[in-house]
């Protein structure tokens, strides 16, 4: 494959080391989104090792509710990712268009169970996802959720801190700490995710860093009026502080609120 097999269309976002198009394959109008990373850049930022286990994680991932790396290919300047293009974009947009800025139950189910079904499949690989949050959820054209970006996705078990960037509103008490820390990340942040989809804004979100962390190791939860039992009863056996307490994904799946709204 190479650039001349595809036409560009729009820009689809911005990530950290490059842009995304869309585009379409010229022989079947396939459509794709091309993520463009320049290799300069990935020099500049040391990244480069960190692309390729990327890649070589994303090219063995192969479920439903996964993201698809199509394929990737290469010029002097760049390195071209094909990726699945999902048609209804970013699951986080969807989230503030909502009335309330927030999900029903009958969604907040449905995405927390698909999410739920995709990190059973990495964690079976041993793959930490660890970074799971609305801004890294696309949605098809059917509304199904696609887990993306596995930038911060490592081989379980792994101590390796990554620098904080970005929100802290999902990280553990273990990963606050400094601590190794294995696949029960994801468990705790699924919790944080199914929270947010409910209330339209994470459980731990304060106005400065320090209190967020306080609250985190606390992991004390305020719940508004509208959190039904059956909602709390889950996010409560998720976000405990010690991991090897939070329920399995398989445990999530059948849970009796999630049977009850996801479909
Ligand atoms: C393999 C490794 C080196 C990179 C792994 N991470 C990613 O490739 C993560 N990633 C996915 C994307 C991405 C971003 C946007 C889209 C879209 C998409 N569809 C949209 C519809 C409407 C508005 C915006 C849309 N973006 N479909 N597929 C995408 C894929 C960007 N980075």
């Amino acid at each position: 494959w190479n650039l001349d097999d595809f036409e560009i269309g729009a820009p689809l976002g911005r990530g950290k080391f490059g842009r995304v198009y869309l585009a379409r394959e010229k022989t079947t109008h396939y459509m794709v989104a091309l993520k463009t990373l320049y290799k300069v850049e990935l020099m500049k930022g040391r990244v480069e090792k960190q692309v390729m286990r990327e890649i070589e994680i994303q090219t063995h991932l192969r479920h439903p509710h996964i993201l698809q790396l199509l394929t990737y290919f290469h010029d002097h300047k760049r390195i071209y990712l094909v990726l699945e293009f999902a048609a209804r974009g970013e699951l986080y947009k969807e989230l503030k268009r909502q009335p309330n800025e927030r999900f029903n139950e009958h969604l907040s189910a449905k995405y927390t169970y698909q999410v739920a079904d995709a990190l059973e499949y990495c964690h079976r690989n041993n793959v930490i996802h660890r970074d799971i949050k609305p801004e890294n959820l696309l949605l098809t054209y059917e509304g199904n959720v696609k887990l993306a970006d596995f930038g911060w996705s490592v081989h379980a078990p792994s101590s390796k801190r990554n620098t904080l960037c970005g929100t802290l509103d999902y990280l553990p008490p273990e990963m606050v700490s400094g601590e190794t820390y294995d696949i029960f990340v994801d468990h705790w942040c699924l919790g944080i995710l199914c929270y947010e989809f409910l209330v339209g804004k994470p459980p731990f979100l304060s106005d400065s860093q320090q209190e967020t962390y306080v609250k985190i190791k606390a992991a004390n939860i305020q719940w508004p009026e509208q959190i039904t039992p059956g909602a709390k009863d889950l996010i409560s056996r998720l976000i405990k502080r010690k991991s090897w307490e939070r329920i399995s994904m398989a445990a999530v799946k059948k849970h009796f609120w999630i049977v009850k709204y996801k479909d």
